[in-house]
């Protein structure tokens, strides 16, 4: 298996281009499910997961064509066409390995009037429940059973009615879900407390350019008029925030300049705060973000939460940035119960973490040492990287398969700012 090889003491410098988001890619791309036009994805990033989602969509009947996909461009551009579904099923071998594939739930379910897919269960970094999605599409009218580790799903009369649902907490995955559900319902929706994450925005974008009615994006209140059919179209993704702030925490731990290429400010205020509040000079222009790092990082007080607050999918990568402020940081994690499967890793390269329930307290040391380290999870395996660009000697990351779920050919984004960091395999 492959693994990354990095020695660490490289300053980071230069300029660093940011990919599409994977976490907009695998929602917009079962929007494709909605139509028997095509629907052309732009700025679509290479990655197993998108992968994995393209494989998942042939599997329900629907076509997956690349273009534009020159080796050393960043990016592809994918046409995906689901003339017809001959499937409405997302089996269990699937789903297990992509938990995103529960996003075809709902639009499946609104195409063909039915749906069976696989239960997820729980990944590495805790529980991952889908009680919300279920009671949220329950509301606008899908009838549920559950047997065998799969949910049935069924709109009777073959067209779910729409309805008003109220989360009890804010739910991206099941905000994603019943949206898709919604928009053809044959009544109004109206989604309360729904998550108000930018790649939920850039969903509902997409929708619209396909033809949907919905009022309040951005809000926490989605107001949608169901339409009897939505239409082809092409739709760029939007760039991924969460790449962007973990190669800005790489520059900060390295002492170094980079400047991010490719990438909105809006979508990234409590990355850039945090960043800035550690001592990181950041200066933001239109689609660019340079991050300047100080002599000496400051500690932090972090409280992941949804958006606008801290995103979860950065908790792992300032932990690692931490490790080497001036002093002691704690940060609380709200979202997953189980997202610090990091920490001993992180430790076994000399840092000093103690984690207690829900927190951990960062003390910042003077040096991390290179170690051959594994990790269990994408943003964990991106927080051992991080805590390598600066340890002493070398540090080897097996594992990386978490990688290349969610980080666009990583090893040459780094070297190209001036990591020592390489690929190699078993052989
Ligand atoms: C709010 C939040 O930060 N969501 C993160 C979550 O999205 P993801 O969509 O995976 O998870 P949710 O946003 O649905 O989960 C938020 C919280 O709700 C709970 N829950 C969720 C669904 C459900 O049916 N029942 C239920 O109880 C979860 O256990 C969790 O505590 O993980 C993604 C991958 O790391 C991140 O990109 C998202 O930012
Ligand atoms: C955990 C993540 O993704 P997924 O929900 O696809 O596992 C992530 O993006 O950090």
């Amino acid at each position: 298996m492959d693994r990354i090889l990095i020695r660490g003491g490289n300053r980071l410098s230069g300029t660093l281009p940011i990919s599409g988001a994977k976490n907009a890619a695998l929602t917009l791309m079962p929007c494709a499910i909605l139509t028997d036009e095509p629907l052309t994805l732009r700025n679509l990033p290479r990655l197993a997961d998108v992968d994995g989602f393209g494989h998942l969509l042939n599997q329900l009947g629907a076509s997956t064509r690349i273009e534009g996909s020159r080796p050393d461009e960043f990016g592809r551009v994918m046409t995906i066409r689901a003339g017809q579904l001959t499937s409405a099923e997302a089996p269990y071998d699937i789903v297990r390995k992509m938990r995103a594939s529960i996003l075809v739930l709902g639009p499946i379910l609104a195409r063909a009037g039915e749906a069976r897919v696989s239960l997820p269960g729980g990944c590495a970094i805790g529980n991952r429940p889908i009680d919300l999605h279920l009671k949220a599409l329950e509301a606008i009218g899908a009838k549920l059973e559950m047997s065998a580790g799969y949910v049935t799903a069924s709109a009777p009369g073959g067209r779910l009615s729409g309805g008003v649902y109220r989360f009890p907490v804010v739910s991206v995955g099941a905000t994603e879900n019943v949206v898709m559900a919604a928009v053809t319902a044959s009544g109004p929706t109206r989604i309360e407390n729904a998550a108000r994450e930018p790649e939920i925005v850039d969903l509902c974008r997409c929708l619209v350019a396909m033809g949907a009615q919905i009022q309040g994006i951005g809000t926490e209140t989605l107001e949608i008029e169901g339409v009897s059919e939505l239409h082809g179209a092409t739709y760029s993704v939007m760039p991924d925030r969460i790449e962007a702030g973990s190669y800005a925490c790489a520059a900060a731990i390295t002492g170094g300049d980079v400047t991010l290429t490719n990438i909105g400010t809006d979508e990234m205020g409590a990355t850039l705060a945090a960043l800035r509040e550690a001592g990181v000079e950041v200066e933001t222009a239109r689609n660019t973000i340079r991050v300047a790092a100080p002599n000496k990082l400051r500690p932090l007080n972090i409280t992941t939460a949804p958006f606008p607050g801290f995103a979860t999918d950065m908790q792992a990568q300032f932990m690692a940035m931490l490790c080497k402020a001036e002093g002691a940081s704690v940060l609380t994690e709200t979202i997953f119960e189980n997202r610090y499967m990091h920490v001993p890793e992180l430790a076994r390269m000399g840092a000093d973490i103690q984690v207690r329930g829900r927190t951990a307290v960062v003390q910042g040391v003077d040096r991390l040492v290179g170690a051959p380290v594994m990790a269990t999870d994408l943003r964990a395996s991106m927080s051992l990287i991080i805590a390598g660009l600066v340890a002493d000697g070398e540090t080897q990351v097996s594992r990386i398969y978490h990688l290349d779920r969610g980080y666009e050919r990583l090893e040459e984004k780094l070297s190209a700012v001036g990591a020592d960091i390489e690929r190699v395999g078993d052989g």
